[in-house]
C-alpha cells in the first residue's frame, strides 16, 4: 500500500490528512529521514540569520541569505518550492528582502529525466510514443515545480504541449505535509495567539489545493470552464484539452504558438502593440474577478502569451480560485471609493471583504488611508501605481490590524504581476486609467440589477444626486474604447421606463428641480459631453425602438403625481 493509493477516490484524488497520518504513523522511519534532512537544512539557515543578527552583519549578508533561502526551498523539493511561492505573495508575513528572492522561484527549476518522462506517458495513456504523437520533443520545452513540458505533433497534425509531472510527487508531497502537520500541532503551545491550530488548518487547506494542482484532469476542466467565461470575447485564447491524451499526470492541450509576455524584444520585433496586449490582460484579468469570479490565481508572465495575431493566451490553470457573488459587489464598490475618495466606505469595504476584524474599530483608520491613498492618487487615478500602493500598505499593516484573506493575496499577487507586466513593456503604465474606464462602462451599461444599485449609490450621495459624478463616469467610460453612449443611453431609457427604475425617475426629477430651480446648466453640460457619439439617425432609430414599446399607461406610471414633485425623497 503507498500513500499514491491511500488517496485514491475512486477517479478523484483527494486529499485527506487523516489517511496520511496513519500511512506515516506505521512507517515512521520514512518520516524520521525526511524530517532529519529538513531540521539540518533549515536549521543551519535560521543559525546563519542569528549569527547575522549578533554580529551586526551588513545589507550584503542580508541579500545573500534571502538567496541561500530560495536556494534551500529548491533543493528541499516541490513541496518547499510550493511553499515558497505562496509566501511570497504575503508581505504581511514575510520580510521585503525575502520576499523579492522568493519571487524568483518560478523561474526554470531542473528538469528531470526524459527517459523516466517518456515512460510516464506511455503508462499513462496506455499506448507508445509512437503511437500517439508523429513528432515529440526530445527534451523538455521548461521545466517547472510540478512538472515538465514537451512540445509534439499529434498524427492528426495540431501541435500540442505535453505536460508531464515529475514522477512519485504523491509520495513526496503527502510526507513534506504530514511532517508539516505534525510539526505545527506540536509546536502550537509555543507560538502566540493559539496560531499553532490556525496553521495546521492553513496547511490541511495547502495540502488539499496542491493536491487540485497536481490533478491534470482538474487542470483540463478549469482550462475548459476559463475558455466557456470567455468565449465570447475574442481577445483571449485559451488552449484546448485533448481528453484523448490527457489523464492525471499527462495534460495534452494546443500548443500556444507565441511569445512570453515579458519578452518585450520579440513582442515588438512581430509588429505587436504592447500597449493593446497589456490593455487585453488588465481588462481580462478584470473579468475574471469583477464578472466571472473565476479567476487565474497565477498570472506570472510566463503562463502569458502574446499571440502573433494581437490576442492573448493563457496557459497553467493548475491554480484557480472563485471569488463569490457578494465579493465580487464589494470589489467593484471598493474600486469606486477608491476613486471618489470615499474612504470611510473603503475601510467599511475592507472589513467587509476580511481585511479588517468586524468589530475593528475604523475610525482611526480612515484618516490613515487617506493619508496613504489621497497622496498616491494625487488629484489624478491615473497616478496610481498599485506596487507602491502594496508596499505602503505593508507598512500600515504594522500599525493597524489589516490581514491579508488567503484569496486575496492570490489576488493582489495577481493584480502587482500584470502591473508588473505592463510597467515592463510601458514604463509610464497605469494600471488604473485601463481598470476604472472599465469598471465606469460596466456601471453605466448597468448590465445587471446589482450593478445598476451600484450606480444609484454613486450617483446620489446622501440623497442629492452628484451631477459632477455622472460627468466624470461619463468621461472616464469613453477612454475604454469599447464605450458606446447610444446602447447605454437605451439601457438607460428602458430601466428608467420600467417597474424598477420608478425611484430613479423619482430622484432624478427631484435633482432636476433641486432647490426650486431647473438644472439647465447641468443638464447642458452632459448634452455637450455626450452629443458628438449621437449622431441623428442613430438616436431616432433607439427613439423609433423605444416609442414602439412605450404605452400610454407606462408614460402615466412614469410622471410621479404633482404633490409628490417637491417632497422629501424617501429611501
Ligand atoms: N499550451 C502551451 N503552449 C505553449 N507553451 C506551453 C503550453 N503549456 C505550457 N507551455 C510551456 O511550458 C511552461 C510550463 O508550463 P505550465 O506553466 O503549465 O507548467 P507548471 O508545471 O504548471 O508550471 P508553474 O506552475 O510553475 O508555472 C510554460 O511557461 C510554457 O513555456
Amino acid at each position: 500500500m503507498s500513500p499514491k493509493t491511500l488517496t485514491h477516490s475512486g477517479e478523484k484524488l483527494s486529499y485527506d490528512p487523516r489517511i496520511i497520518a496513519s500511512y506515516y504513523h506505521y512507517r515512521p522511519w520514512l518520516a524520521w529521514s525526511r524530517a532529519l534532512k529538513i531540521i539540518i537544512g533549515f536549521g543551519v539557515f535560521f543559525l546563519s540569520l542569528k549569527f547575522d543578527e549578533w554580529l551586526n552583519r551588513n545589507q550584503r549578508a542580508k541579500d545573500k541569505r534571502a538567496n541561500q533561502l530560495r536556494q534551500l526551498l529548491t533543493r528541499m523539493g516541490p513541496t518547499f518550492i510550493k511553499v515558497g511561492q505562496a509566501l511570497s505573495t504575503r508581505p504581511d508575513l514575510v520580510r521585503k528582502d525575502f520576499l523579492e528572492e522568493l519571487v524568483k522561484l518560478q523561474d526554470q527549476l531542473p528538469p528531470f529525466d526524459n527517459k523516466i518522462a517518456y515512460g510516464i506517458i506511455e503508462k499513462q495513456l496506455g499506448r507508445s510514443i509512437k503511437e500517439i504523437f508523429s513528432d515529440l520533443s526530445l527534451n523538455p520545452v521548461a521545466a517547472a515545480s510540478l512538472g515538465q513540458v514537451y512540445r509534439g505533433r499529434l498524427h492528426s497534425g495540431e501541435e500540442v504541449a505535453v505536460k508531464v509531472q515529475r514522477p512519485n510527487l504523491r509520495p513526496i508531497l503527502t510526507l513534506d505535509l504530514y511532517l508539516m502537520r505534525q510539526a505545527a500541532s506540536r509546536l502550537s503551545c509555543w507560538l502566540p495567539l493559539n496560531l499553532g491550530h490556525d496553521l495546521t488548518m492553513i496547511i490541511d487547506e495547502f495540502g488539499a489545493k496542491l493536491f487540485e494542482e497536481i490533478d491534470y484532469l482538474n487542470e483540463g476542466r478549469n482550462a475548459e470552464e476559463f475558455a466557456t467565461n470567455f468565449h465570447n470575447d475574442s481577445c483571449v485564447k485559451v488552449p484546448s484539452i485533448y481528453w484523448r491524451y490527457t489523464s492525471n499526470e499527462v495534460l495534452t492541450l494546443e500548443w500556444l504558438d507565441g511569445f512570453k509576455l515579458n519578452d518585450t524584444k520579440r513582442i515588438r520585433a512581430a509588429g505587436l502593440d504592447p500597449e493593446e496586449i497589456i490593455k487585453i490582460g488588465v481588462i481580462s484579468g478584470l473579468k475574471q474577478l469583477l464578472e466571472h469570479g473565476f479567476f487565474h490565481a497565477d498570472p506570472h508572465p510566463g503562463n502569458l502569451i502574446a499571440m502573433p495575431n494581437g490576442t492573448m493566451g493563457y496557459i497553467d490553470f493548475g491554480m484557480m480560485d472563485q471569488l463569490d457573488e457578494s465579493t465580487k459587489e464589494i470589489l467593484v464598490d471598493a474600486i469606486i471609493h477608491l476613486v471618489n475618495q470615499d474612504y470611510n466606505y473603503l475601510a467599511e469595504d475592507y472589513v467587509k471583504l476580511g481585511f479588517l476584524a468586524p468589530n475593528t474599530d475604523i475610525r482611526p483608520i480612515v484618516p490613515a488611508l487617506e493619508a496613504l491613498l489621497g497622496n498616491a492618487i494625487n488629484q489624478n487615478v491615473g497616478d496610481f501605481n498599485f506596487k507602491t500602493i502594496t508596499d505602503q500598505f505593508s507598512e500600515l499593516m504594522y500599525d493597524y490590524p489589516f490581514r491579508i484573506p488567503a484569496k486575496f493575496a492570490l489576488i493582489i499577487r495577481s493584480l502587482i504581476t500584470q502591473e508588473g507586466i505592463a510597467l515592463s513593456l510601458n514604463k509610464y503604465f497605469k494600471i488604473v486609467e485601463v481598470a476604472y474606464p472599465y469598471v465606469a462602462r460596466r456601471l453605466l451599461t448597468g448590465e445587471s440589477p446589482q450593478l445598476r444599485q451600484r450606480l444609484l449609490n454613486i450617483l446620489f450621495k446622501n440623497g442629492k444626486f452628484q451631477w459632477q459624478r455622472l460627468e466624470n463616469l461619463i468621461l472616464v467610460a469613453r477612454t475604454d474604447g469599447s464605450f458606446d453612449v447610444l446602447p447605454t443611453a437605451r439601457l438607460g431609457i428602458q430601466y428608467l421606463l420600467s417597474e424598477e427604475g420608478k425611484f430613479l425617475r423619482r430622484q432624478l426629477l427631484l435633482a432636476l428641480t433641486e432647490d426650486e430651480r431647473l438644472h439647465t446648466e447641468e443638464v447642458q453640460r452632459l448634452w455637450e459631453l455626450v452629443k458628438d457619439d449621437l449622431q441623428p439617425n442613430r438616436l431616432l432609430d433607439v427613439a423609433f425602438s423605444m416609442l414602439t414599446k412605450f404605452s400610454r399607461e407606462g408614460a402615466a406610471a412614469m410622471i410621479p403625481k404633482a404633490p409628490s414633485f417637491f417632497s422629501t425623497p424617501q429611501n
